[in-house]
Parts: structure tokens; sequence; C-alpha cells
């Protein structure tokens, strides 16, 4: 008995001296505020306060037309928008026009329809790291194990055009992870896919907030609303409600 006492007692230590640790990686990383969006006389949102945490993950839910999209390419600095303020990892970002380039390597947009080189699934994988002058046998060695991530190691040599829906999403996804963005936003990664290609995109997501990335990921996937630890944001009628 005195043996299962000690045992809470210390589980309870443990997880109180575990608290300030998990605050820490807890802290808010990108913080928006006054964000609004118009194609022409249409404003399509206003958004008062939009808070991502580090190491966290969310949905971003709403209508058809609700501006989820716009609203991940924007953060990705893709499309220009109004900013009254904005903050990433703890400094304010005054000048969002032109995209800074501190966003521009923190933050990582995958697109629902990823568009890759027709070179080969590793070199596509690899790319950005190329371009951020990473040495070649640094980047072989990151991209193998990307592609043993996202298992398409058997596709190395793979022309993408000859990739399916699923794998083209899990190459894009193992090019993105292969940066260790801060940020990570993946626009409904699971439409169009379903059986064993839309599992293999569902369980891939977590262990990306577990490599320490946060993730946003505008969907209508009811398995990725559902999937736990994730916190919701709902765009309606051109406001932002965090739920
Ligand atoms: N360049 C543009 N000019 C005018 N309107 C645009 C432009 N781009 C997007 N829109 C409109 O903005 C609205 C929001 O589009 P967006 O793709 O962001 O919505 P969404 O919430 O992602 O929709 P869905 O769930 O259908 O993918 C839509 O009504 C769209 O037609």
């Amino acid at each position: 008995m005195s043996i299962v006492i000690h045992s809470q007692i210390t589980a309870a230590v443990v997880e109180n001296a575990d608290a300030p640790q998990r605050d820490e990686r807890r802290k808010a990383l990108l913080g928006v505020r006054g964000l609004r969006k118009r194609h022409g006389d249409r404003l399509l949102f206003d958004i008062d306060v939009l808070e991502i945490a580090t190491h966290s993950a969310y949905v971003l839910t709403g209508m058809n037309g609700a501006g989820k999209s716009t609203l991940l390419r924007v953060l990705g600095g893709l499309e220009r928008a109004e900013i009254d303020s904005l903050r990433f990892a703890g400094e304010d970002v005054l000048r969002v026009h032109p995209y800074p380039r501190a966003l521009r390597r923190a933050i990582v947009y995958v697109h629902q329809h990823p568009i890759l080189f027709s070179t080969s699934v590793a070199d596509n994988i690899g790319y950005g790291l190329v371009v951020r002058g990473f040495a070649p046998i640094a980047v072989e060695a990151i991209v193998e194990e990307a592609m043993a991530w996202a298992g398409v190691a058997h596709l190395a040599d793979t022309d993408p055009a000859k990739l399916s829906g699923g794998e083209k999403q899990r190459v894009a996804l193992a090019r993105a992870r292969v940066l260790q963005p801060r940020l990570l936003l993946l626009d409904e990664p699971t439409a169009n896919l379903d059986g064993a290609a839309r599992e293999q995109v569902l369980a891939l997501i977590p262990t990306m907030v577990d490599a320490g990335s946060s993730v946003v990921i505008a969907c209508h996937d009811r398995d990725l609303i559902n999937l736990p630890g994730v916190q919701r944001l709902k765009l309606r009628d051109g406001h932002l409600e965090h739920r």
C-alpha cells in the first residue's frame, strides 16, 4: 500500500517538475493582431487575434469559401493582407511586406495539390536543403531519413508524375519536414485521399508536432479535427473563433 501511495506521490511530483518545462514548450510562436483580407470591395475576413503556440497542432475549419486556404497562404507569405501587428518567436515583425526572410525560413506551406519537379522523389525532398546551402552528403542523409519517415523510400528514384495522390502528399510532407519548420501550414492534406493513403497521411501529422513544429491544418476531415490534442480554429462570417 505504502508503495502505491509513494509511487502516486512520485508521479505527482514528476508531473509538477515537468510542468514548467511543458509551459516553456508551449510558448507563443505566432501572434497576429488585426488581420484583414480583401478581394476588391469584398472583405473576406477580419481577424482580431490569431495566436499559435509552439509545439501545438490546430485545425482550421469553416464552410467552403470561408477563406481557410487564403488565411494559410497569407501566413505563409504567398498572399498579401493588411496586418496591424505580427509577433513571431517573441520578436515583433514590423515589415510584413516584403515578407521577412526569417518567416520564410520558419514557416512552410504545403498545398493541397503539391507541385513536384519532374526529377525524382529524392531530389524533390532535398531541393529546399540544397537551396539553403546544405552539403550534398548532409542532404543525402536527411533525405534518406525523411523518405523512411514518409514511407516513400522505395520511390526515391521515381518521377513524381508517376505517383498517386497519397504518395505525392507524403513526398510534399517529407519535403516540408526536412526544412524543420517552426510552423507548418497544411492545406487539406487528406482531401481526395481515402483508405490506406489517407491513413498514412493522418499518421504522419502528429509526428511533425513531436519533431518540434507547430501545425495548422485547414480541413473538413472529421478524423483530423478529432485527433487528440488538436486545438480548433474556425473561420465563420469573416471572423476567427478559437474553440
Ligand atoms: N484572387 C481572388 N480574387 C477574388 N476572390 C478570390 C480570390 N482568391 C480567392 N477568392 C475567393 O475567396 C474566397 C475564399 O477562398 P478560399 O479558397 O480561401 O476558401 P476555403 O475556405 O479554403 O474554401 P474551401 O473549403 O472550398 O477550400 C472564395 O470565395 C474565393 O472564391
